[in-house]
């Protein structure tokens, strides 16, 4: 079964030693319980086991070793305290989500379906929503979650901490009947010391150490207490060094009875297939999440028509610019002169409408990416744990979010273009705005992926977004030194230049160079910048979701 020996967590970056040599054997084909003062280690020294906190030490499940949670895939899942659920899915499709992640073969994922919402008493409220549960129903699809891959052992984090009596009951009653009927182990972190007698093994952690284990009347006559209640109170009459030495000289003699051997873990699906499955789920949620796909449609339909309401006034003047040569030399150079004034004026509308396009292109990039993975950061974590791949859901949210930013690109190209009657070829114009609202769009993906905080991945999102302008030089002019410092790394400027070179062959362009001659990057040049500029992204991404980061 699962165990460790001599189990150190040291948090970094103050070395603060939180768990000390921590020996712990949990009990086979029973309810263990994990109990303790608050504060004193029991979350710490269970994640550590599980391999979710850097460690040393040894740790084992079935005599062999567990060097990284990888190891314990299809053996052990692991139900941690907070909210376990997309809370627009309703019960069913949790379950089914969630099983067409961990299993392969269709015919075991029907079968198991219907048992585990009969197991954890859900059947009837298979339709509703997760958000419309009880704190109790809540947990017990937790559990269920976890059934699904029909792992041998299950860790639960306070599984029944903030209950009413009746709900903690029905919980352990669950936990029991899986005992009794299918040989699970259960490892439960509990508060309530008055529910101990339903538990078959005991571990009582004191100040980051294991300071007993072993049944409920041989923990009362262990610390000479009548009840468990007593236990907290016996634990503060003396110091850890105390109880430390005395379960190290008592604690050889201890042993569950039945070790047993480790299950073989059936495969996962593949990576291709978990992908297929959360690109399903997240459409569903885009479609169910009002507020959020409201406010996707409003901006996707209102900022082009934002952009053609500041070209209102310049659009005569942009279809009617005279250039042509006219007769006599006083009427040239009138001509030249009216030319000039209306050249200078033309070229900055349209280079502000162009970055106006673009910044507001990189707006929408930014809400497309921002809080995608932040947001649901621990409910990936723990589907992680039990087989998802990280690159399955790495590429998911690239795809998804790439392909809103497409067509957001798209539409501002089309529709801008035709109200203003922007000259040029449409297809680099529409390759370096898509191209502009993606690769932002993969940029604050990857600040998603990386901060644990939806908020400070947001928060720098829009830093970015709000320093394009400044610093793409275009409209405000930087100092020279700044210039090719800053541009290779702001998206609007390539997005711009890469639109602006499009109409090199365009009477706008000469209008533009009449005042200018700073050089200005092909479509095609700028297009492969913003290409780098998705492939930092998609990199920030990768590595981010790679990375573990529960709470
Ligand atoms: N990331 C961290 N950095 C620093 N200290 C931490 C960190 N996580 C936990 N701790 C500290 O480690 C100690 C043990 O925390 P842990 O969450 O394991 O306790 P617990 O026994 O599960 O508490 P509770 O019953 O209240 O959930 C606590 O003092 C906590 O403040």
């Amino acid at each position: 079964m699962l165990a460790c020996q001599d189990l150190t967590v040291e948090m970094q970056p103050a070395n603060v030693r939180i768990l000390d040599r921590a020996t712990a054997v949990f009990k086979p084909k029973g309810l263990n319980a994990v109990i303790g003062p608050s504060g004193c280690g029991k979350t710490t020294l269970v994640k550590a086991m599980l391999g979710i906190l850097p460690s040393e030490g040894a740790i084992s499940y079935g005599g062999e070793p567990v060097l990284q949670s990888s190891d314990l895939l299809g053996k052990l899942s692991f139900a941690p305290q907070f909210s376990i659920a997309h809370e627009r899915l309703s019960v069913e499709e949790a379950l089914c989500y969630a099983l067409d992640l961990c299993v392969r073969e269709g015919a075991v994922k029907a079968a198991r379906l219907e048992e585990i919402l009969h197991r954890i008493g859900l059947a009837e409220h298979r339709e509703k929503r997760v958000s419309d549960l009880s704190g109790g129903q809540l947990r017990r699809l937790g559990l269920g979650l976890e059934l699904v891959g029909d792992p041998q052992c299950m860790v639960c984090d306070e599984v029944t901490s903030g209950l009413d009596p009746r709900s903690e009951d029905q919980i352990l009653a669950v936990l029991q009947r899986l005992r009794d009927e299918r040989e699970k182990t259960f490892i439960c972190i509990i508060h309530n010391l008055a529910k101990l007698d339903v538990f078959d093994w005991i571990t009582v952690v004191y100040e980051g150490a294991v300071v007993f284990q072993g049944a409920l009347g041989a923990m009362n006559a262990y610390f000479g207490i009548p009840d468990a209640l007593h236990l907290y109170d016996q634990l503060n009459e003396h110091p850890i060094e105390h109880w430390r030495e005395r379960w190290a000289s008592e604690s050889a003699a201890i042993e569950p009875a039945e070790p047993i051997a480790a299950v073989v873990a059936p495969l996962p699906p593949s990576a291709l297939e978990q992908t297929w499955t959360l690109l399903k789920r997240r459409a569903q949620l885009f479609k169910r999440d009002r507020g959020y796909w409201l406010l996707t449609l409003a901006i996707t339909l209102g900022f082009p028509l934002l952009v053609t309401i500041f070209a209102w006034d310049g659009i005569p003047q942009l279809r009617g610019i005279a250039m042509g040569s006219v007769g006599g030399a006083v009427a040239q150079m009138e001509a030249s002169l009216r030319y000039r004034v209306d050249a200078l004026e033309m070229a900055s509308l349209v280079t502000g409408l162009i970055l106006f396009q673009v910044i507001l292109l990189t707006l929408m990039g930014s809400n497309n990416g921002a809080r995608e993975i932040a947001a649901e950061r621990q409910i990936f974590e723990k589907e992680r744990f039990a087989g998802l791949s990280a690159t399955a859901y790495a590429s998911s949210k690239l795809i998804f979010a790439s392909l809103i930013a497409v067509l957001q690109g798209l539409w501002m190209m089309g529709f801008v273009k035709y109200i203003c009657e922007f000259p040029g070829a449409s297809l680099p114009q529409a390759c370096v705005l898509v191209l502009s609202c993606v690769s932002m769009t993969a940029i604050c993906l990857g600040f998603s992926a990386i901060f644990n905080s939806a908020d400070k991945a947001s928060l720098l999102s829009v830093y970015l977004v709000g320093f394009q302008l400044p610093l793409s030089g275009i409209v405000l002019a930087l100092p020279d030194m700044l210039v090719w410092l800053c541009r290779p790394f702001i998206n609007a400027y390539w997005g711009w230049a890469g639109y602006f070179g499009s109409m090199r062959a365009t009477r706008l362009y000469d209008a533009y160079r009449v005042d200018s001659n700073e050089w200005i990057p092909s479509p095609g040049l700028a297009a492969t910048v913003l290409l780098l500029h998705f492939l930092v992204g998609a990199a920030m991404v990768f590595w981010g979701c790679q990375r573990k980061r529960w709470n």
